[in-house]
């Protein structure tokens, strides 16, 4: 063995995820973060309006149905929307951990090609937390929850502040956010970890 690893694959002192006493219930609908979201936002017309489950654990399920405006090639649909599924729904774990992580790697299989009207079933959980890093997997499959894996993917997400947001966005949106009392519930939600 040449021992060498990735970092997508945890450290040996890598320990296990831990569910937040506050995560939703297995089965509740996890309400997308932010409504501008291309990923999970209503206000986005051609955004995927991922909905997204909390599961057992520190997993989550989510569908997502291709539609025209996601398309790659004809009829079938584009690579880099069906990472952002897997990556949003990945993302949603933080709701489980109440610890904010954004993607810092996402390393995509594409198994099987996914038609325009498609629902993807998505299916996502942590595997280990190593400091600030949190190394996931997800699977999106065709044909029903129990179908053919069609993508997949190895991600490892880094904790961040809040401050990431408020330092990184553009203003007007910081802003925006800042003075909407249902966006304010998202972030308290978070603020409660040291
Ligand atoms: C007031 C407004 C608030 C509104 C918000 C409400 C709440 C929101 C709730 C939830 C939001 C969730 C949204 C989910 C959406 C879906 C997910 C996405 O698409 S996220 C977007 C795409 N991702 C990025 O834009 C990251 C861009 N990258 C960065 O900002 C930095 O590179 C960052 C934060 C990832 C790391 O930078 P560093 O300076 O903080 O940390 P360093 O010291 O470099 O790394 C820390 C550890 O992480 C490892 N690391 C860093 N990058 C890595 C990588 N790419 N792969 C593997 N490991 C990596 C390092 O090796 C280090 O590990 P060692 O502690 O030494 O063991």
């Amino acid at each position: 063995m040449s021992g060498r690893t990735t970092a997508l694959t945890p450290p040996a002192d890598a320990r296990p995820p831990v569910r937040h006493p506050e995560a939703p219930a297995p089965g509740e609908v996890i309400g997308a973060h932010y409504d501008n979201c291309f990923g999970c936002g209503g206000g986005v017309p051609h955004g995927l309006h991922l909905e997204v489950r909390a599961g057992e654990g520190v997993r989550v399920t989510a569908e997502f149905r291709v539609r025209e405006a996601h398309q790659g090639a004809p009829g079938l649909a584009h690579g880099g929307v069906l990472a952002t599924a897997l990556d949003e729904t990945l993302g949603s774990l933080n709701w489980l951990t109440r610890v904010i992580a954004v993607t810092g790697r996402l390393e995509t299989d594409y198994v099987l090609p996914v038609p325009v009207d498609t629902v993807l079933h998505l299916d996502a959980e942590v595997s280990a937390v190593h400091g600030r890093k949190i190394y996931c997997t997800a699977t999106g499959r065709i044909g029903g929850p129990e179908g053919p894996v069609a993508v997949r993917a190895d991600a490892v997400f880094i904790e961040v502040k809040l401050e990431h947001f408020v330092n990184n966005g553009r203003p007007a949106e910081i802003k925006a956010v800042l003075s909407d009392p249902d966006q304010l519930k998202v972030v308290r939600a978070f603020e409660v970890n040291p």
